[in-house]
């Protein structure tokens, strides 16, 4: 049995329009004789409507709350997928949560796996020939629904590529790869056609939203590699995440959130508590300034820190980080009206130079 892991993403599903188009991609790929196991995220902003409807009914909800709830964007964007197949006549089934054989821990909104039993999937992949996996969700010893956290579904299609032995993971988005910056924030960027596990981890937690980190922690460890492709047109390959390569890149969190506190020691305290949690943080400590940004998004951690008796001042900044060939990152925190062309500007110094992207290229 030939199998191929593929992701689509949130970015992929615009329209009923980009649906068949997917639908009939893979349909293709079905009839070269393959079998596909296709996990699928939650449609542009379902995610967060959801969480923003939840907050308004109640400000804090449990843990659990959100762990029901949220995943659900991914289950219905996965139910629209398999309509879409469905009318091209392709062979298709879904294992959701409690199917799947993906196991984690119990740690609301950021679930760890624990382990991937494979066999739901190679049953269902042996009598059809697409099986949809609804992106992040997973279950816990007690059967209830757990979240991997945000942008988690590409984890979610790593696993799955590491649970059946595949050694490609195939992740379409709205861009074809990674980038020299994000594409739709600043000009001029540069493909980057390979990159090493070790430099995506480190965009991605300096907040670049193209590769969930854990993600790419996983390929590492389970040695898969990660092929980023394009979500339309010719569905072209842009990057390879992988052993190698080591571009310029330059990463703006516009989801990052800046704070200072008021003294080194308490400070460091939210270091150990943002650490114990695995949140995604950089530590902007300066001599007489006690700062640090957690990236990637979407944490309440006003809120965490307030609950750990921490209260910094949330500054109107972000984080711009800038990664050279040569191995060297220096940050920087530009006040958020003018992140955006101060971030230009470094990239534009980045690229200044010909052949920044080298042996990467
Ligand atoms: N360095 C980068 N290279 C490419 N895309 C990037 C980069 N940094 C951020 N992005 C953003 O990542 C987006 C794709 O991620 P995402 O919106 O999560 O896609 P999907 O919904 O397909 O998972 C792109 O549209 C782009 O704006
Ligand atoms: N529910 C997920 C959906 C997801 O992972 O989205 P995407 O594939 O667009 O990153 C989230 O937003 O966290």
């Amino acid at each position: 049995m030939r199998i191929q892991v593929m992701k689509f993403g949130g970015s992929s599903f615009a329209s009923d329009e980009h649906f068949h188009r997917v639908a009939s991609y893979i349909q293709g790929r079905v009839a070269e004789g393959n079998k596909v196991a296709l996990v699928v995220s939650g449609l542009p902003g379902a995610t967060e409507a959801l969480r923003a409807k939840c907050l308004s009914i109640n400000p804090e909800p449990s843990g659990e709350t959100i762990d029901c709830l949220i995943p659900l964007a991914d289950t219905i964007g996965a139910a629209y997928c398999r309509a879409a197949l469905e009318r091209q006549r392709v062979k298709v089934t879904t294992l959701y949560f409690s199917q799947l054989g993906l196991l984690t821990d119990s740690n609301y909104s950021r679930a760890r796996i624990q382990e991937f039993d494979p066999t739901p999937l190679r049953t269902a992949l042996e009598t059809h020939d697409v099986v949809v996996v609804p992106g992040g969700q997973a279950r816990n010893a007690q059967g209830q629904q757990m979240w991997m956290g945000k942008n988690s579904s590409d984890l979610s299609a790593v696993a799955v590529a590491a649970a059946l032995g595949v050694k490609d993971c195939e992740i379409y988005s709205d861009v074809c790869g990674v980038y020299s910056s994000d594409p739709n924030q600043i000009s001029g960027t540069q493909l980057v056609p390979e990159i090493s596990y070790d430099a995506a981890i480190d965009m991605s937690l300096s907040g670049a939203k193209v590769i969930h980190h854990g993600s790419v922690r996983y390929a590492k460890r389970h040695g898969v590699e990660i092929v980023c492709r394009l979500n339309q047109d010719d569905f072209r390959v842009g990057t390879r995440i992988g052993e190698k390569g080591a571009p310029a890149v330059l990463v703006l969190d516009q989801r990052s959130v800046v704070l200072e506190f008021a003294a080194q020691a308490e400070q460091e305290r939210a270091v150990a508590a943002l650490s114990a949690i695995e949140v995604p943080f950089v530590d902007m400590a300066r001599p007489g300034e006690s700062r640090l940004a957690v990236t990637c998004g979407f944490f309440d951690v006003e809120r965490f820190l307030r609950e750990n008796n921490l209260q910094p001042r949330t500054l109107d900044r972000y984080l711009a980080s800038e990664f050279r060939r040569d191995g060297s990152v220096s940050r920087h925190l530009p006040e958020k009206s003018t992140a955006q062309a101060f971030s230009q500007q470094l990239h534009d110094q980045l690229y200044s130079q010909r052949g920044h992207l080298g042996s990467a290229a």
